[in-house]
């Protein structure tokens, strides 16, 4: 049997690294900014060899693009618009066979989070994000109300740290007290049954304040753990609020990894990280009131908590 190689042309291609997580902090005066963005490099020119020959000599890796973005971070990203043309010279001004290509970025607003009326330093709340929830139990004669919310994105680009773990032989992590430590809060908290049935709760009004509290609770102290900031969070909402009987978390440790610029010639003293999707560690921590309400079968069918 024989067989004819038929000829192929290539058409239309482009190659390059998706979607890379570049969190830059600018930490030049005790009052941080944050830019945070998703950036995808796509190179087209002359890839012929490469995809006909196996011949590599014109693939700039996808590798190599993700570094640039790490190490162009390091100057600042100013705007995803700018940050892109720089990619885009770059790459297009460097390697002669790179005629073009595409560059895409999306940015995640970060905003200050107010705590005691005032904007803070270094403690960031994602614009626009956390989804409101209500669910109200009848049992018989007895009302019972949870309320909560899901994916307040809260970031705080100091005064985090972890140290004193254990170790053994499979740990790597080193210990830091200097971190990023960022997470999407989910919240439940349950009324307490009298006060309920007394309608004197203005729910709107204790939503409102339950969040200033878990913002205020996440900024104001030095971390030593996303479970010990959970604390925290907790008891600033049940001294202020005699109303509410408990409160539990699910929070994952959005992990933020500084990237080391040194092969770039670069330092990084804190500046330029990659924020990892997966894993993440999830910490959950329920907090109650040694003495509280009934709360009969109301937390049923409430998933995500422990
Ligand atoms: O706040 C943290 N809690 C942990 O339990 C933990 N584990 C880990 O590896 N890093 C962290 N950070």
């Amino acid at each position: 049997m024989t067989t004819t190689n038929s000829k192929i042309i290539l058409g239309k291609n482009q190659y390059g690294k998706a979607e890379v997580r570049v969190v830059k902090i600018t930490r030049s005066t005790d009052r941080h900014e944050i830019e945070d963005l998703n950036v995808t490099s796509q190179l087209r020119g002359d890839f012929d060899a490469a995809h006909f020959e196996g011949d590599n000599s014109h693939v700039v890796p996808t590798d190599t693009q993700k570094n640039t973005v790490y190490g162009f971070a390091r100057d600042g990203i100013g705007s995803p618009e700018e940050f892109l043309i720089r990619l885009a010279n770059h790459f297009t001004s460097s390697f002669s066979w790179v005629s073009g290509g595409r560059w895409e970025a999306e940015q995640y607003a970060w905003e200050r989070i107010i705590s005691h009326g005032a904007p803070h330093d270094h403690s960031f709340v994602r614009k626009g994000q956390e989804v409101r929830n209500a669910v109200v139990t009848k049992d018989g004669d007895n009302v019972y109300v949870i309320s909560g919310l899901n994916d307040l994105t809260v970031l705080k680009s100091t005064q985090s740290g972890f140290v004193g773990y254990p170790k053994d032989r499979f740990t790597t992590l080193a210990e830091t007290t200097d971190r990023i430590l960022a997470t999407d809060v989910s919240a439940r908290w349950r009324y307490n049954n009298e006060a309920i049935a007394s309608g004197a709760i203005d729910f709107n009004k204790a939503y409102d304040d339950v969040k200033a509290l878990l913002l205020e609770g996440f900024s104001e102290e030095y971390s030593y753990a996303l479970q010990q900031t959970l604390f925290q969070m907790a008891q600033k909402v049940l001294d202020a609020h005699p109303e509410i009987d408990e409160i539990r978390f699910s929070t994952p440790n959005n992990h933020h990894f500084l990237v080391d610029l040194t092969p770039f010639g670069l330092d990084n003293p804190g500046e330029v990280f990659f924020a990892a999707d997966r894993p993440y560690g999830l910490i959950e921590a329920n907090f109650q009131r040694e003495t509280i309400s009934d709360a009969g079968n109301s937390w049923d069918g409430i998933a995500g908590f422990c």
